[in-house]
């Protein structure tokens, strides 16, 4: 996507003030750097970046931005100041091991060995608030993402937000609207669209060359922890940890050491399962293939859903199976699976599969010799989506990703929780975004969510 979508002159005014401000001696701090640290990148092309939740993937997206030249990680956001027993004990992440990360990076490239300028906030507002940062990377759990999507773009930065987009189709409609009203950049986490394989195997799908695509499997990865079972007790909040900050938005909950960290994907409260937590993946590219990424399917039928017992704290369904069929006929069924394959369309003239990691992508066409069954492409890193957002920033084109792709394919994840919600079939208007007819008043409530005060979406 090229179209310029954005405002040049409001963000480049907003860079070149950092330049120039008479306000330079409270920001003059990512600046005052040794040029060993950056190369040839000049202080004022360099794309000043804060992070807002740096756990598991907060980390991986660290690298991948420190690792970009023109790019300057100045600040990082945590509601934990170092959370150990992450995955293992020795693994801690939060907030200051992520200040020790981007330090010891840029302190490694620097000729002297040190480096000091990354600061560290426990609450995002005051990111926002700070005129050197252009761009937050929004990393944290799924019922933040709208809230913080939202100041962000109304705060003037430009947004990396990683998938799924948002928490509820209402929230993430908020999130169109405030990126499009500010004219932000926005790049949805979906890396796959910047994986030039998978957009291979798309284009494939989209050129005709299997035919009519009559059914597209998303295997959506098993659940791959249990949490604590019925009777489950508090655990004491650890130091350092501001937990009414994580829950934020979400409602009033005791604490226990598995709801947070990386396990809140498995808590309805906080986000959709394996369903949003994978689906956002194999359904976006499912969506690409499809040609329908600005719009969905106009059905939603639920097929089979199981859960942990009653009283669990993971409450997510643990195996799920939905259908949509699109306008045209199309069947995409997503399904709990040990995902080897990830995305998979089948056409009336063959079979093209995309494997779990965006590594391979397999084309099965049925009327070719043997020999040329099999076209397979190799791996890429999602470094290149990360570059994507840099140079659009830079631009003001739109990123490969917009927010709008994002919503179409996080949507269908939320519908088909929708459906095992209500055990039922659903027809969905993809044009207005409602569900109409049978059970739609039931399910257009399920939308959006109350928001725990003060926290709100618009
Ligand atoms: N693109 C991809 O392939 C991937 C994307 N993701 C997405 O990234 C997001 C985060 O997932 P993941 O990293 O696994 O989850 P984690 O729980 O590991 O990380 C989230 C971090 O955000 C912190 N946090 C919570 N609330 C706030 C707040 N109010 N302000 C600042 N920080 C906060 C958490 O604190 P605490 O440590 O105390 O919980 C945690 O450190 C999810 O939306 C997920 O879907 C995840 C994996 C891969
Ligand atoms: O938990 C996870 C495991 O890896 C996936 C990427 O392949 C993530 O998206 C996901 O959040």
């Amino acid at each position: 996507m090229t179209k310029p979508t954005t405002d040049a002159t409001a963000h480049l005014t907003r860079r070149g003030f950092l330049r120039t401000s008479a306000t330079a001696a409270a920001v003059a701090a990512p600046y005052f750097v040794p040029s060993s640290v950056f190369g040839e990148t000049a202080p004022s092309n360099r794309i000043t970046v804060a992070f807002i939740g740096t756990g598991n993937q907060g980390f991986l997206d660290l690298t991948l931005f420190m690792a970009q030249p023109d790019c300057q990680v100045v600040a990082v956001c945590d509601v934990n100041k170092g959370s150990d027993n992450y995955k293992e004990p020795s693994d801690v992440r939060g907030r200051e091991p992520a200040k020790a990360l981007v330090e010891s990076t840029y302190a490694k490239r620097s000729g002297s060995g040190k480096f000091k300028g990354c600061d560290t906030f426990n609450d995002f507002r005051e990111v926002l608030a700070r005129k050197d940062v252009d761009a937050v990377v929004i990393v944290s759990p799924d019922h933040w993402h709208d809230v913080m999507a939202i100041a962000a773009a109304k705060a003037g930065k430009d947004i990396y937000g990683e998938k799924p987009l948002g928490l509820t189709i209402a929230g993430q409609q908020a999130m169109i609207k405030a990126v499009r009203d500010k004219r932000c950049v926005f790049q949805t986490g979906s890396h796959e669209r910047s994986n030039p394989y998978v957009k291979a195997a798309c284009d494939l799908v989209q050129s005709g060359a299997i035919g009519k695509v009559r059914r597209v499997v998303c295997n959506i990865g098993r659940q791959n922890k249990l949490g604590p079972g019925p009777g489950w007790e508090p655990t004491p909040i650890p130091s350092g940890f501001d937990y009414d900050m994580w829950l934020g938005p979400a409602p009033e909950a005791p604490y226990h050491k598995d709801r947070c960290l990386y396990n809140f994907r498995f808590i309805d409260d906080y986000a959709g399962g394996q369903t949003a937590n994978f689906g956002a993946h194999s359904i976006d590219i499912a969506q690409w293939g499809l040609g329908t990424s600005l719009t969905g399917p106009k059905e939603v039928e639920y097929v089979y859903a199981d859960y942990l017992p009653e009283g669990s704290l993971f409450n997510a369904a643990t195996f799920l199976n939905f259908r949509c069929k699109y306008e045209n006929g199309t069947v995409l069924d997503c399904v709990t699976a040990e995902p080897s394959v990830r995305t998979a369309f089948y056409g009336d003239d063959g079979i093209v599969s995309i494997d779990n990691q965006g590594q391979n992508a397999l084309v099965i066409p049925r009327k070719l010799t043997p020999e040329k069954l099999q076209k397979r492409v190799k791996y890429h890193s999602g470094g290149d989506h990360v570059r994507n957002f840099l140079d659009c920033v830079k631009s003001r084109e739109e990123p490969v990703a917009p927010i709008e792709v994002g919503h179409r394919s996080a949507s269908i994840c939320h519908l088909g929780n929708i459906s095992l919600k209500l055990q039922t079939k659903l027809k969905w208007n993809p044009e207005v975004e409602r569900f109409e007819g049978g059970r739609s008043d039931e399910a257009n409530k399920l939308l959006s969510r109350e928001q725990r005060s003060p926290w709100k979406i618009s």
